[in-house]
């Protein structure tokens, strides 16, 4: 049997008094474009963090391809790919020096950045805002960047915090025509949004949170 990419048992997260996520089991298969799904508060962000070692739960395991981020933080942030938060520092890079900076950041050499930077902002239609500061391009084309900056080590786990936040069509069209390849591809995603209809359209399996507890999980149909 193929480990999964991800499996998370019983974990619990506490912030002081509220409870964000309430003993939530569930195991993301490698290969698959996994989708979180539920409103405003619902747990999402924080199962994400947790999925990519940025947050230790309160209590439960967490496994990413069998490593356990709280023993092992070095090699699950090696396998796993989250996008940067659009911080003013951010905003002020040019789209190519944000992606060179991401690859460098997790240790690509600098000329390799460079080729993975020009080989994303191809493939993610960013060659005309390639070198234009980040302040001044839409939300839209910051999606697909940032998106874009969580790949340039190509991570076995791909994870995207509500990918399609302010995306037009063209935008939602490209990002998931990048997801889906980036499986096809052998690796996995996993995206937290609180549109259905995109989850729908998008993922190839569906678990839907509803304030930190899982209250479905569907396998979508190809
Ligand atoms: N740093 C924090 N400190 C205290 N409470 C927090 C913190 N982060 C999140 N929460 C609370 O935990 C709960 C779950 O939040 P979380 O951000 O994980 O949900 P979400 O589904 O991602 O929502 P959103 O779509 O608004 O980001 C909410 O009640 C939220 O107010």
């Amino acid at each position: 049997m193929i480990r999964p990419a991800l499996v998370l048992s019983r974990v619990l997260h506490r912030y002081d008094g509220t409870t964000a996520v309430e003993h939530l089991t569930l195991s993301v298969p490698t290969r698959s474009l996994y989708g979180l799904l539920g409103p405003r508060g619902a747990g999402k962000s924080t199962v994400l963090d947790i999925a990519a070692g940025l947050r230790q739960p309160t209590s439960g395991r967490v496994r990413v391809f069998g490593v356990d981020p709280s023993s092992d933080p070095t090699a699950v942030t090696g396998l796993v790919g989250s996008s940067p938060r659009r911080t003013p520092e951010l905003a002020a890079l040019t789209a190519r020096e944000l992606l060179v900076r991401a690859g460098t950041r997790r240790g690509l050499e600098a000329e390799v950045a460079a080729r993975h930077a020009q080989e994303l902002l191809h493939a993610f239609a960013l060659g005309e805002v390639a070198d234009r500061v980040i302040a001044d391009s839409p939300a839209g084309t910051w999606q697909r960047l940032a998106v874009a900056a969580a790949m340039p080590h190509f991570p076995r786990l791909l994870v995207l915090d509500d990918p399609f936040a302010g995306a037009g069509a063209h935008d939602v069209e490209i990002i998931t025509t990048l997801l889906r390849r980036y499986v096809s591809a052998g690796r996995t995603v996993l995206l937290a949004t609180d549109s259905r209809a995109l989850a729908e359209r998008t993922c190839t399996h569906l678990a839907v949170l509803d304030r930190g507890r899982l209250t479905g999980q569907r396998i979508l149909p190809a």
